[in-house]
């Protein structure tokens, strides 16, 4: 079996995918090869707080538990996105006229009731998503303002009082290589860490461009997580390229996705490699990026790219 999952198995490390649900309903080619290829999913929307809290205390968990049902039915393990983000919000929070005691009440019963639903039956959780800046200050969001940086400590330990085994990511982008937003949140773990804070890794996302210098640091940035015992995971791989996209631009991309994944190879406990989609058919890339695209594994007709083949050779040589 020379699947991406099944190669990842022989270096340990998970070769997932972000999921989306409508075309895993809808669209029998992405169901099965989403099923044979990875082993481990992400779900790309349905885990996020507007959609399963959609009007206050009624919960929706029917999406994320099909993905969950669908993941044990192929062997994979479930990477839980996100318990707390400052993007795709219910409404009734934001704008909600909430104390900073009843924010706080809010947000501990969220990740709770979400993090006890799914116990036991999710692998890793970005707990926390994206809250930094690429300054490395932290992120102006609804939770630093009202609850003061103290927020992500607390997230954390909520998450493992309500499903212990979980392994509890902080999650982000742009932090591929060494610069001031890794270093940053290096600086961070290492204090939570010292509060006994139960944080177990880092999640990086790894949405690049072939516009970009692929991050060639990324090894050396994610051995300093190594060395503080935690876990690492490339948790959202892509790399963009500008419209129509040539041979040449399908070099450059396979190399972007060898450059994350060699990354993740040499570190010792880097345990998941995620790619945020799989094919050009579904991707959020367009509708962000004018002009960019194609930034998956398969084209839209589910043809294996070059940046496949790159993968597929880096764990056969693994
Ligand atoms: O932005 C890319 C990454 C960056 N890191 C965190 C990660 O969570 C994020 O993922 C992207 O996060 C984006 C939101 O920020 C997601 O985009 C949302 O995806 C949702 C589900 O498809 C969309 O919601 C649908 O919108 C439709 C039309 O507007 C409505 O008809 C649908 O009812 C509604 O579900 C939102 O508009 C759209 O903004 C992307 O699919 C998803 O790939």
């Amino acid at each position: 079996d020379t699947t991406l999952g099944a190669l990842g198995q022989r270096s340990g490390v998970r070769i997932g995918t972000a999921v989306d649900m409508a075309a895993l309903a809808d669209d029998a080619p992405y169901r099965a090869k989403a099923a044979s290829e990875f082993s481990s999913v992400t779900p790309e929307n349905v885990m996020k707080w507007e959609v399963v809290e959609p009007s206050r205390g009624r919960y929706d968990w029917k999406e994320a538990d099909k993905l969950v049902d669908f993941a044990r039915a192929n062997g994979q393990l479930v990477r839980g996105h996100t318990l707390l983000w400052h993007n795709q919000l219910p409404s009734w929070l934001t704008t909600g006229d909430f104390t900073a005691d009843e924010l706080r009440a809010i947000l501990r019963k969220h990740i709770t009731d979400e993090a006890r639903h799914f116990k036991g039956r999710i692998w890793q959780w970005d707990v926390v998503n994206e809250a930094f800046n690429d300054d490395g200050t932290l992120r102006d969001s609804i939770w630093l303002r009202k609850l003061g940086p103290g927020y992500i400590a607390d997230a954390f330990r909520w998450a493992h009082a309500a499903d212990p085994k979980a392994k509890l990511f902080i999650n982000d982008y742009n932090i591929e290589g060494v610069n001031a937003k890794s270093t940053a949140l290096h600086d961070l773990v290492v204090k939570l860490r010292k509060q006994h804070v139960p944080i177990d890794g880092v999640g990086i996302q790894g949405h690049l461009s072939v516009q970009y210098n692929a991050p060639h640091d990324i090894a050396e940035n994610m051995k300093r997580f190594d060395a503080l015992g935690l876990e690492t995971a490339i948790t959202e791989a892509d790399v963009r390229v500008p419209m129509p996209s040539d041979s040449t631009e399908q070099e450059a991309q396979a190399e972007g996705y060898d450059v994350l994944l060699r990354g993740c190879l040499l570190t010792r406990k880097c345990t998941d490699f995620t790619v945020w989609g799989f094919t050009d058919k579904y991707s959020w890339v367009p509708g962000t990026f004018e002009g960019e695209g194609a930034a998956n594994l398969y084209d839209e007709n589910y043809r294996a790219k070059p940046a496949y083949s790159a993968l597929r050779d880096d764990l056969l040589l693994a």
